[in-house]
C-alpha cells in the first residue's frame, strides 16, 4: 500500500498546491466541456489533437502508478490522487470536508454533468462515492487507517445535479469498529441516508 513520507515543508506544499491545483481545475472544466460542447466537427478534431499533445507532454515524466497517500514531515496527509478530495484528480468534484468541534464532518459542493446517472440526476454510485469518503474521514481517529467494511445506503429520493451538502458523524465505537451515520442533501432536504462500519485493519493494530 502506498503510504509514503515526503521530505517537504509547508511552503513547498503551498507551492505545489498553487502549481497543480489550477491544472486539475482546467482538466475538470475540460471534462465538463467534452460532455456539453456543440461546436463543429473540425473544431472537435483540432481540440482532440491539442489534448493528445498536451497529454503526451505530461506523460514525458510520470510516476509508475497511482499517487498514493503521501505525508509531509509534519504528518499532514496529501491524498492528492483521491477520487473525491484529490487536489490532482480532475475526476474528484472535489470535496472540501470541514470538521466541526463536535466531530461532525460537513461539505458543500456542486456535482455537474460529469456525475449524471438518470437524466439530470446524480448517479447512485457517485452518491456512494461521496458518502464513503465523508463517512470514512469521520471515522479516522488520529493517524490510524480505517477501511470501509460495510456501507449501507438508502436512496430516499432522487438527487438532482447541482449544489449539494453532505454530513457525517460517529454514532458509536465498538473495539476496532467505528459506526458512522451521514446523509446527502439538496436544498429540499435529505436525498440519501448512509450508515457505515469502518474497521481498523488487523495489520494496523498494536
Ligand atoms: C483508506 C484509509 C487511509 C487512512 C490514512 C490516514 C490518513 C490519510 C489522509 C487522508 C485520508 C484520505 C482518504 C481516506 C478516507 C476515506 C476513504 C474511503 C474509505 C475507503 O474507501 S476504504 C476502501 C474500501 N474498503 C476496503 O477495501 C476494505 C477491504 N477489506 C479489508 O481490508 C478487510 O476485510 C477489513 C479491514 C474491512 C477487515 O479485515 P480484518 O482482518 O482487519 O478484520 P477482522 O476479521 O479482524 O474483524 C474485525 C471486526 O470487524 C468485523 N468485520 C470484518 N469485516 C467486516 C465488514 N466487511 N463489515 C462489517 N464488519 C466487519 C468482524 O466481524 C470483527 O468484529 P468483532 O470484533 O465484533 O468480531
Amino acid at each position: 500500500m502506498r503510504f509514503t513520507v515526503e521530505d517537504i515543508d509547508t511552503s513547498e506544499v503551498a507551492r505545489r498546491k498553487a502549481l497543480y491545483g489550477p491544472l486539475t481545475e482546467v482538466v475538470r472544466e475540460l471534462i465538463d466541456a467534452t460532455i456539453r460542447t456543440e461546436v463543429d466537427d473540425d473544431t472537435i478534431r483540432e481540440v482532440h489533437a491539442q489534448v493528445r499533445a498536451a497529454t503526451d507532454r505530461l506523460r514525458a515524466r510520470q510516476s509508475d502508478g497511482p499517487f498514493g497517500v503521501r505525508f509531509t514531515n509534519d504528518g499532514d496527509g496529501m491524498a492528492w490522487g483521491n477520487a473525491v478530495i484529490g487536489l490532482r484528480n480532475a475526476i474528484a468534484p472535489p470535496l472540501t470536508i470541514a470538521r466541526d468541534p463536535d466531530g461532525t464532518h460537513r461539505s458543500q459542493f456542486v456535482l455537474g454533468a460529469a456525475y449524471e446517472g438518470p437524466p439530470g440526476l446524480v448517479h447512485g454510485g457517485i452518491c456512494a462515492l461521496v458518502l464513503d469518503q465523508i463517512l470514512g474521514m469521520t471515522a479516522l481517529a488520529g493517524d490510524k487507517p480505517s477501511f470501509t467494511g460495510t456501507l449501507t445506503l438508502r436512496f430516499r429520493r432522487s438527487t438532482p445535479l447541482g449544489p449539494l451538502r453532505a454530513q457525517a458523524r460517529v454514532d458509536r465505537v465498538e473495539g476496532v469498529k467505528t459506526f458512522v451515520v451521514g446523509s446527502l442533501s439538496d436544498a429540499d432536504g435529505v436525498t440519501v441516508e448512509a450508515e457505515g462500519v469502518f474497521i481498523l485493519p488487523a495489520w494496523a493494530r498494536e
